[in-house]
């Protein structure tokens, strides 16, 4: 842990290769937040040592043929350190310098922000996939982060979201819905860009005009209606154009607007520096609302789904430790583990 001249902690994960989740690394966690909450840190921000990996989650070691006290050790600390870090009155923030699957993204998803380096990395809760059902608890982090439409969906499908995918969510309109109805037919002096209110306007006009006789008004109208349902696909290009073009006039980013956010990430960085100073600037922006009054809003919010865990504590690690310690599972375990050597000896 290293303390800034703002008061800020910044706690680096350090176990090599992967920073995956032990005992002796989950109870180091657990001292370092106990101590940012002696300190009277103004605030923590969480980070690896690795230049790819943020933390590869759980370590499979500790569930892989296990001691049982040790292995109701470690869930225990587990629950902890998530009580400790969803619950900790202090602002938290991770700058995720690389992947962040399962067990990393849980400790990202209990921070109030995330900033994720741009690059081919993934975050995620995978378990699903790997047929195992996340505790309630870890569900109610991504719940709490995302929306719960979105939750579920990367929840049943053990989804892994590329850093982009993790800014925003599938395309909406916009930008990307102008693009499927190909390319828009561009300013010329054969059809400049109107929008439709002004290619109407300027019919009516022309129509209303009193040197217009009805008969030749008719003409035009049909000639008009004709335009319209011939060449709609036109017109629609030219309003995107039109709209494009407005849009840039005025500066908007239209790229960004036109897609939905899911939000698991806040933002990107492009190196891990640039990654903790965004999280500092959000830290700070609790610089002028009191700490106690920050704090304890923080706990009432999330009050519910920590109190959820404190209730089932006992029944929540008997679940756990039935699952491990059932064959199917200790099989797969074993056949993971070797997929993992096979694909890190490649
Ligand atoms: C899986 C069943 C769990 C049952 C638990 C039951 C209930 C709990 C439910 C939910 C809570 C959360 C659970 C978890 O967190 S489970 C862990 C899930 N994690 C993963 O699936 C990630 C696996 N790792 C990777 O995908 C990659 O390692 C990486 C993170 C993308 C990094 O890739 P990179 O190429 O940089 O590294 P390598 O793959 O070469 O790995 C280097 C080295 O580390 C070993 N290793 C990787 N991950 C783990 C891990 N989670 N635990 C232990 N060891 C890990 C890998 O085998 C290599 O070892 P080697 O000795 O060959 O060097």
């Amino acid at each position: 842990m290293a303390v800034d001249n703002d008061g800020i902690a910044v706690v680096t994960l350090q176990r090599p290769p992967v920073n995956s989740l032990n005992l002796d690394l989950l109870q180091a966690m657990n001292n370092t937040f106990d101590d940012v909450a002696k300190n009277k840190s103004k605030g923590m921000i969480l980070t690896s040592a690795s230049p790819t990996v943020f933390s590869a989650g759980l370590d499979i070691m500790e569930m892989y043929k296990p001691d049982p006290k040790r292995l109701e050790t470690f869930w225990v600390t587990l629950q902890d350190m998530w009580l400790k870090l969803f619950g900790a009155s202090f602002p938290t923030a991770a700058a995720i310098n690389g992947h962040a699957p399962a067990g990393g993204c849980l400790i990202a998803t209990s921070c109030e922000y995330r900033v994720m380096l741009s690059g081919k990395f993934t975050i995620g809760l995978n378990e699903t996939a790997l047929g195992i059902v996340p505790p309630t608890w870890i569900q109610d982090s991504l719940r709490h982060t995302i929306p719960t439409r979105q939750a579920e969906i990367a929840l049943t499908t053990g989804k892994m979201f590329t850093v982009d995918e993790a800014l925003k969510w599938r395309t909406n309109r916009g930008a990307e819905g102008a693009a499927r109805l190909g390319p828009p037919v561009l300013e010329g002096p054969q059809m400049p860009p109107r929008s439709p209110d002004q290619i109407l306007n300027k019919t009516l006009k022309m129509c209303l005009s009193p040197k217009m006789a009805l008969d030749t008004g008719i003409i035009k109208l049909n000639a008009l209606n004709e335009y319209l349902v011939t060449e709609r696909t036109t017109i629609v290009d030219n309003a995107i154009t039109f709209g494009i073009k407005k849009c840039n006039d005025m500066d908007i980013n239209i790229q960004k607007r036109g897609r939905r956010k899911v939000g698991l990430i806040d933002e990107t960085a492009a190196d891990k520096a640039e990654a903790i100073e965004k999280c500092k600037k959000f830290i700070k922006r609790f610089d002028k609302i009191p700490s106690l009054a920050r704090g304890m809003t923080k706990q009432i919010f999330r009050q519910e789904v920590l109190q959820k865990l404190l209730t089932n504590r006992q029944a929540d690690t008997k679940q756990f430790l039935d699952l491990v310690n059932q064959p199917k599972i200790q099989q797969s375990l074993e056949l993971y583990l070797a997929m993992l050597k096979q694909k890190s000896q490649k």
